[in-house]
């Protein structure tokens, strides 16, 4: 019954122990706001999604705070190309993010707070790190003093004699080329706020330090991110929060990318596709099923080919759900625990796929109990799958998805009638013994992706696993 992670700071599976009992607060690393969101982008908040799904399931109250960067130099650079405010582009593009999280069924933040609006704390973090010597002030930038902590690196497990840290620009004054930015100077042109030291603008690093500090207290559960972000940002805001006096998170969790030919799918790599567009050709359901059921930890490379894949794996999870509420003749209720194996699976570092490989396994014993016409049997079946699908996010029944379902379900309601004429026409030249026509019939309808089955109440269709 305990929760296992896989706890990137110890390189092992942990046992999860919350802070404090019952409870559970994580902070994901959300979006920087400079342009609309790819599948890799909802892909991270989607695995998050269902870790907080299911230490929900598993009884504890979740405090999941995800943030907003809403300030940095794409964002920056961005406005003085389209000559619009900086605050324009963060507003239109943090929209599209919660777009596409909601498409894809993800659960709101309990906050998602923007880096913009904590700059207070961020002056106050800096203000402590200058007094006890870990940050220092030079030509209006502040920096951090790497050399003052001495666990730095700890979890990228790097030397600070091996590191190359290039600086950005106008980061002068350094007294270590690998000090970094907190507080970056005022450029001409740019947006900044006050500080002791003279105008400028947040690095990225230290909101997320300054933010976690501020909705979760000085130590929290889990910290989450892209694997892109365990150096530099994570590094740098361990660096920043414990230097500072907090002890921070006790869990560092980094979900793997989505690829394109073996790269992270990136905005600057130009590989990127947009969520936007990709509602349009497969249904969302659909899509979270494809993002959400590999393991959190293994990349996923992109291509058509599997996301069809994924679409016939839900189309046979969907069609028992179907199936099994048409005989049931009303809304099958989920059943209140999912199975032990089902459970067993989720608490070992969120193993997804060997749960799936659970409700797979329920949905073909669903089938047999269809086909042996033992209706108490699937309708038991049924009210399994449903819980384990709730747990992903993936239960076509439930109202999040109840749009989408009820187009199906029409569209279902058309085709069901379309090939029950041809199985009439079918039938009635079995009755007149012309078996050649009875068969062709039969072979086209199996072309379509369609499989017919002769039971004892008629021909059933299903499509085609
Ligand atoms: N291809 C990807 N696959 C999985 N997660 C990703 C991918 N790209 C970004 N992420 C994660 O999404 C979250 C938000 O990312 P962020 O807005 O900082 O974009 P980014 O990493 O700069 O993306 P890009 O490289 O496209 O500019 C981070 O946790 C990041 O690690
Ligand atoms: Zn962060």
């Amino acid at each position: 019954m305990t929760i296992r992670l896989y706890d990137t700071s110890a390189r092992q599976i942990r046992d999860f122990t919350p802070l404090k009992p019952g409870c559970v607060s994580i902070y994901l690393c959300g979006a920087t706001v400079q342009a609309a969101p790819h599948i890799g982008h909802i892909r991270s908040g989607l695995n998050f999604d269902i870790m907080r799904r299911w230490f929900e399931y598993r009884g504890y109250e979740v405090t999941f705070i995800r943030n907003v960067t809403d300030i940095d130099d794409k964002i920056i650079a961005k406005a003085h190309e389209q000559g619009r405010p900086w605050w324009s582009i963060g507003y239109e593009n943090e929209r599209a993010f919660n777009e596409g999280y909601t498409a894809l069924g993800c659960l709101p933040p309990t906050y998602e707070p923007r880096a913009t609006g904590h700059i207070t704390e961020m002056i106050e973090m800096m203000q402590r790190l200058i007094e006890r010597g870990h940050a220092y002030a030079a030509d209006g930038n502040v920096y951090f003093d790497v050399r003052s902590f001495p666990q730095y690196l700890e979890l990228s497990r790097q030397e600070l004699d091996n590191l190359l840290q290039p600086s950005g620009e106008g980061e002068t004054g350094k007294r270590d080329p690998r000090d970094f930015a907190m507080w970056k100077a005022a450029k001409p042109g740019e947006p900044t706020w006050p500080t002791p030291w003279g105008p400028g603008r947040p690095g990225w690093h230290l909101e997320c330090s300054a933010m976690a500090h501020k909705y979760l207290g000085s130590a929290f559960d889990v910290h989450g991110g892209g694997l892109d972000l365990i150096f530099p940002h994570h590094e740098n805001e361990i660096a920043q929060a414990k230097a500072y006096g907090d002890d921070f998170a006790r869990y560092w969790v980094h979900n793997a990318w989505v690829t394109m030919a073996g790269d992270k799918m990136s905005k600057s790599l130009g590989n990127s596709v947009l969520v936007s567009e990709m509602v349009k050709q497969w249904r969302p359901i659909v899509l979270r099923y494809y993002l959400g059921t590999p393991h959190y930890r293994s990349m996923i490379e992109y291509s058509e080919e599997s996301l069809r894949e994924a679409e016939s794996a839900f189309a046979r999870i969907e069609g028992f759900v179907q199936r099994v509420t048409e005989l049931a003749g009303k809304t099958v209720d989920p059943a209140a625990e999912v199975p032990p194996a089902f459970a067993e699976a989720m608490d070992d570092d969120l193993g997804v796929p060997q749960a799936l490989a659970v409700v797979h396994t329920t949905v073909r014993q669903g089938n047999s109990a269809l086909a042996a016409d033992d209706k108490e049997a699937a309708v038991a079946r049924l009210a399994e799958v449903r819980a384990m699908l709730g747990v992903l996010g993936l239960d076509p029944l439930d109202e999040q998805w109840a749009g989408e379902s009820d187009q199906s379900e029409d569209l279902n309601g058309v085709v069901d009638s379309l090939v029950r004429l041809v199985l009439d026409q079918r039938e009635s030249a079995r009755a007149r013994k012309d078996w050649a026509t009875a068969d062709a019939i039969r072979d086209q309808l199996t072309q379509s992706g369609l499989a017919i089955e002769d039971s004892p109440q008629g021909p059933r269709w299903s499509l085609k696993s």
